[in-house]
């Protein structure tokens, strides 16, 4: 039977037959479903749907007042993003059709059976998730304001990515289900994981941990927790992580790394929501919500013997979150920079009322692989050097040349282009040189080169043949000079 007593979606019935109300009741009860409201008179269901942000509604057709039909048009414009399933005993295909041309998510025949409307409930839920998914990957405003904007004060951002990605989090947040963040190191995914537990408003602790430097003993010691003497050395016991933060949130971060031993452990406390601490035989049940973070792409791997297991990776997915780095999101960088420089004069006593002019352009031509972290190590290590009211560029400059990834181009250079060049540099020949900047950079990876340059690797390879193939025919032969 489907149980989806791991959702905290409200389930909302309008039907005018009480009876009807009772039997739905029961069912979706049965199933596990915490939130169930019901709705006699159609003409509340707007007024109660102000209240509740994450919603699926069963709706009767025939009813007095106010009929299915005009409930269903006025929630297409109120409320599009909350699934409407119809429950009629009316089996009219025309009508069936009309429902769903007016944007009905499902449409069920009375008498409904379990089956029938424990399979309805799951596809809204699975649809309502990646239609919120979509929304935020493609970072479309959805027109509304943040519900909790206090929870996301802290992270900066202006990008509308990250904009559709807060709304996300909004519509996820209450339904208990994994969450994965995908990001580049530095890029954000704590702040995330943070802001889904605080907008869930759940009232046990968040408790993060890094599991790549866990071995399999420790993963399981570290998350379960052990009795006293389970193994040698196990002088006390030891409550888990999944104890502390029971009823709230375990963050685990860089999941990418987890051996495929602790893989099934995990995979294990996902399907049955129990976990057994060493050296005990009674069962604890997990109440903490499992939040993922991994900076390279788990799917990458998967299906190789050594690689991250296919069913764990769409468990830890049911909600994806996906950050883009902040070479993808330079606007950030000024309004960053502003919060870094107040936070870390703050931090250090000093006051800082102007900035060099220099600063801002100098860091937006950067790459930055280390993402905001990278960001914050400059700024602080710049205020830390100031000993005016002015920051100057001159520390960033110095750390900028002397990291890896280096400026593809730099403020000294762009003003010195014509000298590099012998003249001004066109577009093309400014692209070439980006892209072979990039690849004496990487050491000639593509793959790392591409990013840098914030294209694809197919893109990337295409540009090189395509160059490859100019090469020779302006040299007439078929030597591999270029
Ligand atoms: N948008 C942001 N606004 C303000 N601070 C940010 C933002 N994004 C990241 N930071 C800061 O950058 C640092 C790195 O962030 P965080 O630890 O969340 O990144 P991460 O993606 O989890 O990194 P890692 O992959 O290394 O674990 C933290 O100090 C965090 O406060």
């Amino acid at each position: 039977m489907i149980n989806f007593s791991h959702t905290d979606v409200h389930v909302i019935i309008v039907d005018d037959e009480q009876s009807e109300l009772d039997a739905y009741s029961f069912l979706l009860q049965s199933m596990g479903v915490k939130h169930i409201k019901t709705v006699k008179d159609s003409r509340n269901l707007m007024g109660l749907l102000e209240s509740i942000s994450n919603a699926i509604v069963f709706l009767d057709l025939n009813m007095p007042h106010k009929s299915g039909q005009e409930v269903l048009a006025d929630m297409r414009e109120l409320y599009p993003g909350i699934p409407v399933i119809i429950c009629t005993a009316n089996s009219d295909i025309t009508m069936a059709v009309k429902c769903l041309k007016l944007g009905a998510h499902d449409y069920l025949l009375k008498p409904i059976n379990m089956n029938s409307f424990g399979s309805a409930l799951r596809n809204a839920l699975e649809i309502q998730s990646l239609r919120n998914e979509v929304m935020s990957l493609k970072g479309i405003p959805r027109g509304d304001h943040l519900k909790f904007p206090d929870f996301f004060s802290r992270i900066i951002t202006c990008d509308s990515v990250m904009q559709g990605i807060f709304h996300y989090i909004e519509s996820i947040a209450a339904s208990g289900q994994p969450v994965l963040v995908m990001g580049e190191t530095g890029a954000g995914k704590e702040l995330i994981a943070r802001a889904v537990h605080d907008v869930s408003q759940v009232p046990g602790p968040f408790v993060a941990v890094d599991v790549s430097g866990l071995d399999d003993t420790l993963f399981a010691d570290t998350l379960f927790g052990h009795e006293k003497g389970a193994y040698t050395g196990a002088a006390t016991h030891r409550s888990g992580l999944l104890e502390r933060a029971d009823n709230g949130t375990i963050f685990l971060d860089e999941i990418g790394d987890l051996s495929r031993v602790s893989q099934i452990k995990l995979l294990r406390l996902l399907q049955e929501g129990i976990y057994y601490p060493l050296g005990c035989d009674e069962p604890r049940q997990c109440r903490a919500r499992i939040i993922t973070a991994a900076n390279r792409e788990l799917n990458r791997s998967m299906g190789q013997d050594h690689g991250f297991r296919m069913d764990l990776y769409y468990r830890l997915s049911t909600h994806l979150i996906r950050i883009p780095p902040l070479r993808e999101r330079r606007e950030d960088i000024s309004l960053l920079v502003d919060h870094l420089i107040h936070e870390a004069a703050n931090s250090m006593g000093k006051e800082i009322t102007a900035v060099d002019q220099e600063l801002l352009p100098l860091l937006k031509a950067h790459p930055f692989p280390g993402n905001v972290r990278e960001l914050k190590t400059y700024i602080y290590d710049a205020v830390a050097q100031c000993n005016t009211s002015e920051l100057t560029a001159h520390a960033v400059k110095d750390r900028l040349s002397q990291s890896g990834a280096g400026s593809l181009i730099t403020m000294d250079q762009s003003a010195s282009l014509a000298s590099l060049f012998g003249h001004f540099p066109t577009l093309s020949e400014l692209t070439e040189y980006a892209v072979d900047k990039a690849l004496d950079l990487t050491e000639y990876n593509q793959t790392q080169a591409a990013t840098l340059l914030g294209i694809s690797k197919q893109a990337l390879s295409k540009r090189l043949q395509k160059r490859k193939k100019a090469c020779r025919s302006t040299r007439g032969d078929n030597v591999n000079h270029c």
